[in-house]
């Protein structure tokens, strides 16, 4: 990208122009105005005095974007990036974009929680009319204060020279890369900068919290994997590759299916096609965990614990009640669910990844408690309005009521048929888990039009450096929640 002069009307692509930055937004973004013009402002601190190179600005736009290149009159909390390749001041100075993925980076830790406790207020009251005031927790009891070594899994592209490499922000352009400093050390320890990856795609990495064995995927490219002499000299060089580290890994391919949205079929080259993940929360007994190949699991080391503690808290569950864990992945809630309800009691993992579902069958194994329904969720929802009296053994109720429905939707959120059918099944409560404050506050509102009302919602920052956030918020039916709180 050419960077042009300052001129007071410059306009279009590469233009520089001043502003003073205002709130914080969803996204990650600083709301500015520039000649009456909404601009969004990336790598800003809400209250600076900045010029910004803009990277969209069509002419008739409503709204344009851009990133900070020079701090005029800086924030109390800006800090020096300690990411240079994201570094929007360093990036734009030798004349490239910076990667996406550490966006905050430039903000000392405590105010970027503050911060997105403000845009998780300003969403839910925006979209569903709720002043809410979470509480803000840290992901875990020794978090780093940079915001640095939490990523227990990472992804990467691979360039044209088989270097992994990430994509600018919004842009093709690939950055080779020499290091992660979000991903926890594991990931340093496999020197994947220095592996030759020619024929791939993209590149998986688990490297499981508890120091187990890490998983390396290796996503091939078309041409690739229709050419198996180029396919088996990749193999060679990653099986050569992962035996070179000192610690033992595992590698395989990750094999894309036929139709776009289709599960990769995982092939292995060393190891295993799993990983093990270990999880000690305050309110559990400690748990082994199995997730195969990129299956879900929470990305900060903390996070499993952290979350299941919280769900635990809100829950409240009780031996002998019934309870459905929604999006449930590989049965991390359901499992620690299930040890609180007892033997006499239910808990439903409902999930609609086939392979996440093998995880959790074999996860839930020793908890006959627990029952994996693998479908999407509205469908399973519908099958127990439709059939209260199914036996349990056929994935039913059996005409029981559920006590409570967590649920831990991905991005999109649960939308309005799930929410409707939740509400249908009146659960005495709902535990939303969410990492989207957009979506879940388009949910939330239609759970408060259904007759629930937020008993306790918080902020939990399990994604340093950047501008995302989890959320967990218990629900329960509004005339509940004004007698506890009367
Ligand atoms: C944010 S993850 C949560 C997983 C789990 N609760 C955990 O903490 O490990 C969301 C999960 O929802 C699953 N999913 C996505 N759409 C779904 C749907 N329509 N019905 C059921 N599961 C779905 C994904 O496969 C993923 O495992």
């Amino acid at each position: 990208m050419t960077v042009t002069q300052t001129t007071p009307e410059a306009t279009g692509i590469g233009a520089i122009i001043e502003v003073e930055t205002g709130a914080m937004a969803h996204g990650g973004h600083c709301v500015a105005r520039h000649e009456g013009r909404v601009v969004f402002v990336r790598h800003a601190i809400p209250r600076e005095q900045v010029r910004v190179v803009l990277t969209e600005a069509e002419p008739g736009a409503r709204f344009w974007r851009g990133d900070v290149v020079e701090v005029l009159r800086g924030s109390e909390f800006r800090r020096i990036h300690q990411w240079k390749l994201a570094d929007s001041l360093r990036a734009h100075a030798s004349g490239r974009l910076p990667v996406g993925g550490a966006e905050f980076g430039h903000i000392v830790v405590h105010h970027q929680r503050r911060l997105k406790a403000q845009v998780f207020r300003d969403t839910v009251a925006r979209i569903a009319g709720a002043a809410l005031e979470p509480e803000v927790l840290r992901a875990g009891p020794e978090d780093e204060p940079t915001g640095q070594h939490w990523r227990t899994r990472n992804a990467f592209a691979v360039n044209p020279h088989g270097h992994i490499a990430m994509h600018a922000h919004r842009s093709a352009v690939l950055l080779p890369v020499r290091n992660m400093p979000l991903g926890v050390p594991a990931l340093d320890a496999l020197a994947l900068w220095d592996w030759d990856l020619t024929g791939a795609a993209r590149v998986d990495v688990a490297t499981p919290a508890d120091g187990s064995r890490p998983l390396v995927l290796v996503t091939p490219t078309p041409q690739t994997l229709a050419d198996e002499a180029r396919l088996g000299r990749l193999r060679s060089r990653v099986r050569q590759a992962a035996n070179a580290t000192e610690t033992e890994i595992s590698s395989g391919f990750a094999v894309p299916g036929p139709k776009r949205h289709s599960p990769a079929r995982i092939e292995r080259i060393t190891g295993r096609t799993w990983v093990q993940e270990s999880v000690d929360p305050e309110r559990g007994a400690a748990r082994t965990f199995r997730v195969t190949g990129d299956g879900f699991w929470q990305v900060h080391r903390h996070a499993p614990a952290t979350l299941v503690d919280a769900v635990l808290e809100d829950a409240d569950a009780r031996p002998g009640q019934i309870v459905a864990d929604l999006y449930a992945g590989a049965g991390l809630f359901s499992a620690f669910l299930a040890d609180a309800v007892g033997e006499q009691g239910r808990v439903y993992s409902v999930e609609a990844a086939r392979q996440a579902s093998k995880d959790a069958r074999r996860n839930l194994l020793s908890l006959p408690q627990a029952g994996v329904l693998n479908g999407p969720t509205d469908k399973v929802l519908g099958s127990w309005l439709k059939e209260p009296d199914r036996p349990a053994s056929g994935g039913g109720l059996e005409g029981r009521a559920l006590d409570t429905v967590v649920l831990d939707p991905p991005r999109a959120g649960a939308g309005r048929r799930v929410v409707e059918r939740i509400l249908a099944l009146a659960p005495g409560r709902v535990v939303y888990v969410s990492c989207d404050p957009a979506s879940f506050a388009r949910d939330l509102a239609w759970l408060r039009e259904g007759g629930y009302e937020v008993e306790r919602s918080r902020v939990i920052d399990l994604y340093p450096d950047t501008h995302h956030l989890e959320s967990v918020t218990l629900l329960r039916p509004a005339a509940e929640v004004a007698t506890a709180t009367r």
